[in-house]
């Protein structure tokens, strides 16, 4: 597989990706634009930090493409909505950056409270301006943490251990895990008000742009502002003003709403807001981190493995996956069955798990189920973006958990039905010695039928000679029969036949078999590859 990497990662990330054999193209600081869009021709795994732009037009050219990586945590930068919809997982590495975010946090507050980058040109150009700063201390002082997740709790912990007393404001977050971090949960205006620094963790949304602005800035009136999260959530040119005309003593500003920066943004022209450029995961332990959680998440979307951290793709614990995985394929197969053998527009969907299989988590399996329902729609369906193209063509889904699974240790079957749930047709699947896939019912049929790559499903009347019939037909046609199952209702009455065939049966012979007085109906079923059958979708 080929992997293009367009921003520094670390070499320990690299070297994953090589020793498991794929070929890594470096493009550090390639142009987001029509660049990109020609360098991802061919490529399967694109990893990315925050310097590039994966836009919808990036995504829509990329056709091989199946994960975008992040070596980091912030995905604003990232269209995910436009990857789910080509079905490419973005996964990031949520947790390897977040004490080195922190730590930077908290050297920005110290930076900010004591003005060392200030104090240190001076110094450095031959100014020994001792008199000209007095600083701030932090020790009983008030710290506002607006967003309390991974790095606002990380950054609590240490600035409470320094003697800050702490307030926050995330409307996500419980009181409960507020309390146990030490911090009092309080609403937004006075979560500001009450503090003497405030610090800024939360990502980057509709919601969070501007958070901070005029209002906010005058309510921490003779205090200090930080932002190591990003650049957008804090208006910069408010700020600048804030600090410019005293309201504000001081900030300090890891992130901007452009970056790289532009030389006109007004932070730069304000003494005393201080500025990094994007530093805050640039340690060498947080980047070996990154780089390398990040290419463990391609190498298990190559592998079909879950992909632990992804964004918009159902995931599972590791630990369960060796037990739920033969099911992702069996939900497939029945999906793929169900949807073949449906006459009707599919308007539902329904995943039962019966059995042993019901206690595990199945996301991904009835995300597979999905997956194998709409195969026949597009080869892009998978198991990212199936849920979306279900939601998009108004088809809806349920998932049934039961604990009794017949004579079985588990199945999963996958019913389709149309919308007024008159028509419904399901196709169940089980494992035979954990790992042998079976069908074991067609409709109301009770079969034993193996999935094999080219089918045949008759439904035909239970009379002397239908079977050598079907038989002879596919013979004389050169279809070799590689199996056969049948199961009827009584003696005499209607019958399904299942044959394995080695060949694809083309639609002049299933008429022909229609033909016959003692058929019913002959459908081809394919399970190799998608687009290939004709469906009522
Ligand atoms: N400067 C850097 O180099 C650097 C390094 C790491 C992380 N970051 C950034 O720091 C931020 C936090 O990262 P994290 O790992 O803690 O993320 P996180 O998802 O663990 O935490 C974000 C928190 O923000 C809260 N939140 C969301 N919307 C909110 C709103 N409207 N008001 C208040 N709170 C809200 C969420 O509930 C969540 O608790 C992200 O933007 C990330 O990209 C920057
Ligand atoms: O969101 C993040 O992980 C940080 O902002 C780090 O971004 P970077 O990987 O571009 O340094």
């Amino acid at each position: 597989m080929r992997i293009l990497v367009t921003d520094p990662i670390d070499d320990a990330g690299l070297e994953t990706l090589r020793e498991a054999g794929h070929e890594v193209e470096i493009a550090y600081g390639i142009d987001g634009g029509a660049d990109l869009v020609d360098a991802l021709e061919g490529v399967h795994g694109l990893i990315v930090r925050s310097g590039t732009e994966v836009t919808r037009q990036v995504l829509d050219s990329a056709d091989e493409l199946m994960i975008v990586g992040r070596a980091g945590i912030g995905v604003d930068n990232i269209d995910i909505d436009a990857a789910t919809e080509h079905g490419v997982i973005v996964a990031n590495a949520p947790q390897g950056n977040v004490r080195a975010a922190a730590e930077h946090t908290v050297a920005m507050t110290f930076a900010a409270a004591r003005s060392i980058p200030q104090a240190h040109t001076r110094l450095k150009a031959g100014d020994w301006a001792k008199s000209d700063f007095l600083g701030t201390e932090v020790n009983n002082k008030t710290l506002g943490i607006v967003g309390l997740g991974r790095v606002g709790q990380e950054v609590a912990k240490r600035l409470n251990n320094l003697g800050m007393e702490l307030v926050a404001y995330d409307p996500y977050i419980s009181e409960d895990r507020a309390e146990q971090i030490g911090a009092d949960l309080v609403e937004f205006e006075a979560c500001i008000e009450r503090a003497d620094f405030v610090t800024v963790h939360t990502p980057l949304t509709p919601e969070t742009e501007d958070l901070i602005s005029h209002e906010e800035l005058a309510l921490l009136e003779g205090g200090y502002l930080i932002n190591c999260a990003r650049g957008g959530v804090v208006d910069e040119a408010a700020l600048a003003e804030a600090v410019a005309e005293g309201t504000l003593k001081g900030a300090a500003i890891d992130v901007f709403a452009e970056e790289p920066i532009s030389p006109d943004n007004p932070l730069l022209d304000v003494e005393d807001v201080i500025v990094t450029p994007h530093l805050g995961a640039s340690t060498e332990a947080a980047q070996e981190n990154v780089a390398t959680s990040t290419a463990e998440q391609v190498l298990a979307a190559f592998n079909e493995e879950p992909v632990l951290n992804a964004l918009n793709a159902p995931s599972i614990d590791k630990s369960a996956f060796p037990r739920v995985r033969p099911y992702i394929e069996l939900a497939e197969t029945a999906g793929r069955i169900a949807a073949q053998l449906m006459d009707e527009r599919v308007e539902s969907v329904d995943v039962t798990y019966a059995g042993e299989i019901a206690e595990e988590e199945v996301d991904l399996v009835t995300a597979s189920a999905l997956k194998g329902v709409f195969s026949p729609l597009e080869w892009q369906v998978n198991a990212v973006n199936a849920p979306q193209v279900a939601e998009d063509r108004g088809v809806d889904v349920t998932e049934t958990k039961s604990h009794q699974a017949e004579n079985f240790r588990s199945v999963v079957t996958v019913t389709v039905g149309n919308g007024d749930g008159e028509t419904q047709l399901g196709v169940s699947g089980t494992l035979f010695a954990d790992d042998d896939p079976r069908i074991v019912r067609i409709d109301d049929y009770r079969v034993d039928a193996i999935p094999h790559g080219h089918m045949l499903v008759a439904r035909n009347y239970d009379e002397p000679g239908t079977i050598g019939f079907i038989g002879t037909v596919l013979g004389e046609n050169g279809i070799n029969i590689a199996g056969m199952f049948n199961a009827r209702e009584a003696i005499g009455g209607e019958a399904i036949t299942v044959y394995d065939l080695d060949d694809e049966v083309p639609d002049e012979l299933l008429a022909d078999l229609e033909n016959d007085e003692r058929i019913i109906e002959a459908r081809y079923i394919t399970l190799d590859g998608a687009n290939t059958v004709r469906t009522s979708l």
